[in-house]
């Protein structure tokens, strides 16, 4: 799905390919039903709901929070989320150890770290087990905080499906689409797509191809919601219509399936007798969806320098002190560069919050080499970056010519926590020891 091939319908829906049929905009009250009748109209919970389904409410926000923060949607469905049996932790082999959730209890690092891309999975693994956290910060319990995880999945999710109370899960593919099949219903995301999982939603994750490889913001904190738009007005950045939220579509299976919930930090299981996908209605603004990053209107300097990234917002998670983000996620997307007499890259710099990037495809204009697709780097609370030395010298001499930087899709996850790197991260195979040669040779040309 690329931003040209969505055709939209007369009823204000937009149909992707492969039939996948969403509902379009950020934070509205949406409905869908599978089967005509399904949805109770002008009440949530009548005392008998249409068709024998169960109704539900789940929320993402507390009941009480402002009108304009709160999320919820009802979920009406074959037999009701209580009828299930008891979770049992996950131990052993039946875990996976390399899924980790703050606090973290590694020491912070200030060095500036890279990986390259990591290993293929082994056969067999699916997105659950594929899941490998490189570092986050806060602390789950008190929802403060994220994670950063990579994925590397081989097999599909069939009779197995997730749900994340810690936290909700930005998903960004890397190689590989992924069909994210939902309580909500089905959503497609493909490499260039970011797309979300809110809290304790069940999904399963089916592969498009033999393998899928990307990163995961896991948010412990308030949900992600789009950035104020101040002086730039009433449009721009990710516009709301362009996020898409699943139709409903219903799994009405008397099988076993075993439901992993992540749970502060812990897997645990229960094998429920029929799928949990099994909600035939539902409305609310509590959604899951998939938003192509080639949407995203890019707004920047058309005099001189070279803003803030903060101009590449796509979402945001606020934290209780105004204008300061819990998480942003940033992408860094084609576009113009124009600016005269400007040092043009991104420029040297000590940021007070903590950067991870990764990168989608092609290459990133701060650096030459070695910031690779599937790869990552970690640019910490105070530590000095920039442009690379190959980087900075090519940009200094550079004419000033409109350019257009399309030859790369970097996004970045920018916390107002240090991300604490996992010791896995730290010692993995992938990880670039040498990182700050990038920025050795920078020559002195103070003149006096
Ligand atoms: O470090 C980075 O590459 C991310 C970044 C990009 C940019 O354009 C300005 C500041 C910044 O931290
Ligand atoms: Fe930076």
């Amino acid at each position: 799905m690329s931003s040209g091939d969505q055709a939209r319908t007369t009823t204000g829906q937009a149909a992707g390919p492969d039939g996948i049929t969403y509902l379009s905009g950020f934070g509205n009250e949406h409905s869908s039903e599978a089967v005509p009748g399904a949805l109770p109209i002008g009440r949530n919970a009548p005392q008998r709901a249409p068709l024998g389904l169960y109704a539900e409410q789940l929320s993402g926000t507390a009941f009480t929070e402002p009108r304009a923060h709160n999320r919820r949607s009802w979920l009406y469905r074959i037999r009701p989320s209580a009828a299930h049996p008891g979770f049992v932790r996950l131990e052993g082999g039946r875990t996976n150890p390399a899924l980790r959730t703050a606090p973290f209890t590694e020491v912070p690092d200030p060095n500036r770290l890279r990986w390259g891309a990591p290993p293929k999975a082994p056969a067999g693994t699916d997105f659950l087990d594929g899941l490998w956290t490189v570092g986050g910060n806060g602390d789950v319990t008190q929802r403060s905080g994220m994670a950063v995880h990579l994925y590397a999945a081989t097999a599909s999710m069939t009779d197995r499906v997730f749900s994340d109370a810690d936290g909700e899960l930005l998903i960004v593919p890397q190689d590989g689409g992924l069909l994210l099949h939902t309580e909500f219903g089905v959503l497609r995301a493909d490499p260039g797509h970011c797309a979300l999982i809110p809290r304790g939603v069940r999904f399963r994750v089916e592969l498009l191809g033999p393998h899928a490889v990307g990163y995961v913001c896991e948010n412990y904190g308030q949900p992600f919601t789009l950035p104020d738009l101040g002086p730039i007005g009433a449009n721009g950045l990710a516009n709301a219509r362009d996020f898409l939220a699943p139709t409903a579509a219903y799994d009405d299976a008397d099988r076993p399936v075993e439901v992993v919930n992540k749970y502060c930090g812990h897997l645990w299981a229960a094998t429920y007798d029929h799928s949990p996908l099994d909600v035939v209605a539902w409305h609310g603004n509590l959604v899951p969806y998939v938003y192509d990053l080639r949407r995203f209107n890019v707004i920047g300097s058309i005099s001189y320098d070279h803003p803030d990234p903060s101009i590449f917002t796509v979402l945001t998670s606020p934290s209780d002190t105004p204008g300061l983000a819990g998480v942003d996620f940033v992408v860094f997307a084609p576009r113009w560069l124009v600016g005269e007499d400007t040092f043009r890259p991104p420029y040297f710099h000590r940021n007070v919050m903590s950067e991870y990037m990764g990168l989608i495809e092609g290459a990133y204009d701060a650096k030459a080499e070695g910031f690779v697709p599937g790869g990552g780097s970690l640019h910490n609370m105070m530590s000095a970056h920039g442009p690379d030395r190959e980087t900075f010298d090519r940009a200094s001499a550079a004419e000033l010519r409109p350019q257009k930087v399309d030859d790369g899709l970097a996004f970045m996850f920018e916390t107002r926590w240090p991300v604490i790197a996992t010791e896995q991260a730290m010692a993995a195979g992938h990880r670039q020891h040498g990182y700050d040669e990038v920025w050795q040779g920078l020559q002195r040309h103070f003149r006096n």
